[in-house]
């Protein structure tokens, strides 16, 4: 239990740890990895290259260190991050080595400055947030197996169906090898898929938005091949050039909180490049209920070459209320319908959108959903209803 002392002492911390910055984070993983190296099958190493996930993790134990008398701000963060946990099959033992290499490297880098009372304080400080994680994610484990076609830890499907989309967007479907059903899930929700790239050191663990709707059998994501830098796309590529059909992975059940909410009103969907398998689930979801209200899909790509789902896209029209529209950056082709050249830009569409009412939902690169949000906060829609996540490691904008 944290005590008055022991709050007092995390928050008079926030400006050593502030000065300190992601060397701490840096310096954790390090250790961690160098001590306990069989957590690099659990942990995304693309984003320890980059350096995203240390920076994450710097952010995180920030805003904790900051709310730690009103926790209650944090919740829709820690929903996000125990989703995502459960998605790479954390168990609850893990929390005491990752507390352990968090402690040492706060008396590795603090030297004298790290004393018993602030280690006391952090070490209480630790647990309390480690137990929350682990009741969230007990829970969330437990639900999943305890649902009609769910399962508790990594289950192997067998790829039954791989399907290029367009030039980049391959898509896979699984079904798993015992022969049950699977769990159905929300359109949004994401799987995570475990597999061992060829000749490389450990296990990978990604996840993949789910790109059409839930029908209790199988599964279908879509996936980018990566173009440039090796350390990107390590496993979208191994997919795109290693699974073929008749392949076994390993899956963990869908998992996330950003998903469609029913809510009566007009929904947009706007999405950028990839980010359009969410939307293309809830899209097909709605399309399999028989959906009636209107909805609004937005879509911009690089170019006709990259843009996935086209035809299925228009093929809904006829069971959908739908209008959609696309922004092809590279140019658009003379007389081609609903397609406009360069960015998206709103104001072209604006007069059709339900601005006043609707809900709009963005998935995309992160430069392209803050470049949206505000165009949409400047047309007068309400930040309560433009609905968003960052998909890697968290971060808010
Ligand atoms: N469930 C989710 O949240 C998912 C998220 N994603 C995210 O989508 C992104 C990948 O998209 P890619 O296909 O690589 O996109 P991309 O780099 O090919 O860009 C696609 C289009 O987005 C627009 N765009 C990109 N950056 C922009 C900016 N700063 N301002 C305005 N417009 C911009 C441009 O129109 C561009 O043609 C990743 O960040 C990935 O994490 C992908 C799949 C699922």
């Amino acid at each position: 239990m944290l005590s008055q002392t022991h709050i007092d002492t995390v928050k008079a911390t926030i400006p050593v740890l502030a000065s300190a910055g992601t060397a701490i984070t840096e310096h954790f993983y390090n250790r961690m990895f160098t001590h306990n190296p069989e957590l690099k099958d659990v942990f995304n190493m693309s984003h320890q290259a980059t350096g995203r996930q240390p920076a994450a993790l710097f952010e995180a134990i920030a805003a904790y260190a900051t709310h730690i008398d009103n926790l209650e701000v944090l919740t829709g963060a820690v929903m996000r991050i125990a989703h995502k946990h459960t998605s790479f099959n954390i168990q609850a033992n893990q929390y005491a080595i990752v507390g352990h290499h968090l402690i040492e490297t706060l008396r590795e880098l603090l030297g004298d400055a790290f004393t018993p009372d602030i280690e006391a304080a952090w070490s209480a400080a630790y647990q309390q947030l480690a137990d929350i994680f682990i009741q969230i994610e007990g829970n969330l484990y437990k639900a999943n197996a305890a649902k009609n076609g769910g399962w508790e830890g990594f289950r192997t499907f067998r790829v039954a169906k791989k399907q290029a989309e367009s030039e980049l967007v391959t898509s896979f479907t699984f079904v798993p090898v015992d022969g049950g059903n699977v769990v159905d899930f929300q359109p949004g929700q994401y799987l995570g898929i475990k597999v061992h790239p060829t000749n490389h050191e450990f296990d990978e663990i990604r996840q993949y938005s789910l790109s059409t709707a839930a029908n209790g059998q199988s599964y279908r994501i879509s996936v980018k091949r990566e173009l440039g830098e090796v350390k990107n796309g390590v496993v979208s590529n191994y997919l795109h050039d290693c699974i073929e059909e008749g392949d076994e992975v390993e899956l963990m059940p869908p998992a996330g909180d950003f998903h469609y909410q029913e809510r009566e009103r007009p929904v947009v969907l706007i999405s950028a490049g990839v980010g359009l398998t969410p939307m293309n689930a809830i899209l097909d979801t709605l399309s399999a209920q028989g959906h009636q209200n209107p909805i609004f899909y937005l879509h911009a790509c690089r170019n006709l070459q990259q843009h996935s789902f086209a035809k299925h896209v228009a093929g809904l029209t006829q069971t959908l209320n739908l209008t959609h529209y696309t922004w092809l950056e590279n140019g658009a082709p003379e007389n081609a319908e609903r397609v406009f050249a360069g960015q998206m830009q709103l104001a072209q569409v604006a007069e059709i959108l339900p601005l006043t009412e609707g809900d709009f939902y963005l998935c995309g690169p992160v430069g392209f959903m803050m470049f949206i949000k505000e165009q949409l906060l400047s047309l007068g829609v309400s930040d309560d209803r433009i609905h968003y996540e960052v998909f890697g490691p968290h971060q808010n904008f």
